[in-house]
């Protein structure tokens, strides 16, 4: 193939435009991101030679090497992994194939400055060479493949790059960087060394380095023939606890995820027992920008017996705790395991199990802590995660309890953090359900009229205005046996909260109010199910409730939102007969209107809308006028 030149994609166009402006502040990390590519290609090699084995060739030996030419002024990441074909080379260095990329630039806003730490997370990868470099040339060759089958990819990371046919003997990658003017520190052995050492110490493969000793003729180091290992090449899960550092196991979790952040806490065990396998599982600080995505696969990466396997293997982890990252070395499973047999496997089923637990008791440790600085973490986490948790409670019936201790509200007692077994502890003396209203906002929340009698009787109230909040309610109806009671359906029934006088007082009134519910059922029939007096009122003069079966109003609206449809049930209007409106609508001249207004306002105060604005405002304005 003579050479021809190939257009980026329009997404890398941007990813290299913000590599070369937004991450020059930590220029190191292209190292990182050059290792961790070549030692994800010899885990590729090791996998595919699995049923191949002369893929191999003469060198089953897999390493990386760091080569320095200082006349040149080019740094060489060479591995001997599964190497690319000229195919392969123009799809996966020309373009991004991970899904989101278009969310993802999105996010960024119109000027594609991004942060930082945004642009980490999202792995910026092979392009990251061009922080430091001004031209790259790769040349690899396909395991299996001739060696006239080698391919040259060059570009100077602009629009546009080239590629040739050439010959290569050795299988593998060389990712050539020609370095900027200014990046003559990346051609010195002894930084080369401290960044491996920094990044890429747990990479399991040796990363090797020319030994260089001291010319005092040159004075300067010069490099020999002789190759050494600079990192500690075991994989780090492999290592005891008590030879990893803290900062290990910040930048193994770096590695894998790409993100910038430390992780908020991690889990690093040995299982022994029916199955065998050994995990390592990390927390995010920061939740990914796809988290929403219940198809955004977990995070685990899949290893048997220190061989990579998979990415991503949704098998190892509930799809509700997607934000874990990891791995899992298994002992047990076959080294050919396919994605087919994972779903099927007891060993599997019971690694899921494992880590689950493992999770949560992380979760927990953090939640129950005494440490400030641990429950800070615990709060950080719900705030990032808590709406993917709890999908669990309908997903993970076996842990629902476990995971109903850990979520987290606002409540009418304090605007965070209020646990259920919170709010159990500070239950009234004679209270029997656990009060909750749903609503679009905290604010909306806070100022509903449902929440008039509670607020008057110190009772606590929870407020869920998170959009699963609805969900989660149909799948977790008490916790330790006390039932979860919306305030905003059926009559409210404070049972042995309200006193003898109050029941009676309603009693009375309910019948001296009868003629008067009864003219305005008979105004509203359209729209009100039913009309009937309450006490939950104490300053606004209506409200309106569904009934305890049907659907809340806020969830209606939500699922409208969506798009999705949503049956209409009528509510019923409540109303305050101490409140001067209700009062004065005995035998007032417009009654209708009246009558009219106080259910468009009850809607208008529970966060609903009106079917037709227009009319209320006419009705409002004639009662001004009247
Ligand atoms: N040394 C290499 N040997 C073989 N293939 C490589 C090598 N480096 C990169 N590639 C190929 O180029 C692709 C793109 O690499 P890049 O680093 O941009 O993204 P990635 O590794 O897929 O994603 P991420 O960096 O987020 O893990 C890789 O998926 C791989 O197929």
């Amino acid at each position: 193939m003579s050479k021809h030149t190939h257009a980026f994609q329009a997404e890398v166009q941007q990813i290299l435009h913000l590599v070369t402006h937004s991450l020059y502040s930590n220029k190191e990390i292209f190292l990182r991101e050059l290792v961790s590519n070549a030692s994800d290609a010899c885990d590729k090699l090791r996998f595919e030679a699995l049923d191949n084995a002369a893929l191999f060739e003469d060198t089953p030996n897999l390493d990386i090497r760091l080569l320095v030419d200082k006349e040149k002024r080019t740094l060489t990441i060479r591995d001997n992994g599964i190497g690319m074909s000229a195919d392969e080379a123009i799809a996966h260095l020309g373009t991004i194939a991970k899904s989101g990329t278009r969310d993802f630039m999105a996010r960024l806003g119109d000027d594609k400055k991004g942060d930082a730490n945004l642009i980490g997370q999202f792995g910026v990868g092979f392009y990251s060479g061009f922080i430091v470099a001004d031209r790259i040339t790769v040349e690899s060759r396909r395991a299996g493949l001739d060696k006239g089958q080698g391919v040259r990819w060059s570009s100077d990371g602009t629009g546009e790059f080239e590629v040739e046919t050439i010959e290569k003997a050795e299988r593998g990658t060389d990712v050539i960087l020609h370095l900027r003017a200014d990046e003559d520190d990346y051609l010195q052995a002894w930084r080369l060394r401290s960044i491996v050492g920094k990044y890429s110490d747990h990479i399991s493969l040796p990363i090797l380095l020319k030994k260089e000793v001291w010319d005092a003729e040159k004075s300067a180091y010069v490099a020999t023939d002789d190759w050494e290992t600079v990192n500690k090449a075991s994989a780090l899960w492999t290592r005891a606890k008590s030879e990893i550092t803290q900062e290990q196991y910040d930048e193994f979790y770096k590695t894998l995820s790409h993100d910038s952040e430390a992780p908020l806490a991690h889990t690093h065990n040995r299982v022994e027992g029916r199955s065998e396998y050994t995990q390592l599982l990390y927390i995010p600080a920061k939740a990914p920008f796809d988290l929403w995505n219940r198809d955004k696969k977990p995070g685990v990466k899949l290893y048997v017996k220190r061989v990579f396997i998979m990415d991503d293997a949704q098998e190892l982890m509930p799809t509700y705790l997607r934000f874990v990252r990891g791995v899992i070395d298994s002992a047990d499973l076959p080294l050919n395991v396919s994605r087919e047999l994972l779903q099927e496997s007891r060993d599997v089923r019971a690694i899921r199990e494992g880590s689950t637990k493992r999770v949560l008791s992380m979760l927990e440790s953090l939640a129950n802590s005494e440490d400030q600085a641990e429950k800070d973490k615990y709060a950080g986490f719900w705030k990032e995660f808590g709406s993917v948790l709890k999908e669990g409670l309908g997903e993970d019936f076996q842990n629902q309890e476990r995971i109903a201790k850990l979520l987290r509200f606002a409540s009418t007692h304090a605007s965070e953090g209020v646990s259920l077994a919170d709010y159990v502890a500070r239950m009234k003396e004679g209270q029997e359900a656990i009060y909750v209203i749903t609503a679009d906002s905290l604010a909306a929340a806070q100022s509903s009229p449902q929440l008039e009698i509670f607020r008057k009787k110190g009772i606590e109230v929870l407020l869920l205005t998170d959009r699963v909040d609805e969900w989660m309610l149909s799948h977790l109806h008490e916790f330790e046996g006390k039932p979860l009671q919306s305030v905003a359906k059926g009559a409210v029934d404070l049972g042995k909260l309200q006193d003898e006088a109050e029941k009676k007082a309603l009693e009375e009134a309910a019948e001296a109010f009868k003629p008067l519910l009864d003219k305005l059922k008979d105004s509203l029939k359209e729209r009100a199910k039913d009309v009937r007096i309450t006490t939950r009122l104490v300053d606004s003069p209506a409200c309106v409730v569904v009934d305890e079966g049907d659907m809340s109003a806020h969830l209606a609206r939500l699922l409208k939102q969506a798009g999705q449809s949503a049956p209409d049930t009528k509510p019923t209007l409540e109303v305050n007969p101490e409140h001067a409106l209700v009062k004065a609508l005995d035998g007032h001249a417009q009654f209708d209107d009246l009558a009219q207004v106080l259910f468009d306002q009850a809607l208008l105060a529970e966060g609903g809308t009106l079917a037709d604005p227009a009319a209320y405002v006419k009705r409002v304005n004639r009662l001004l006028l009247a």
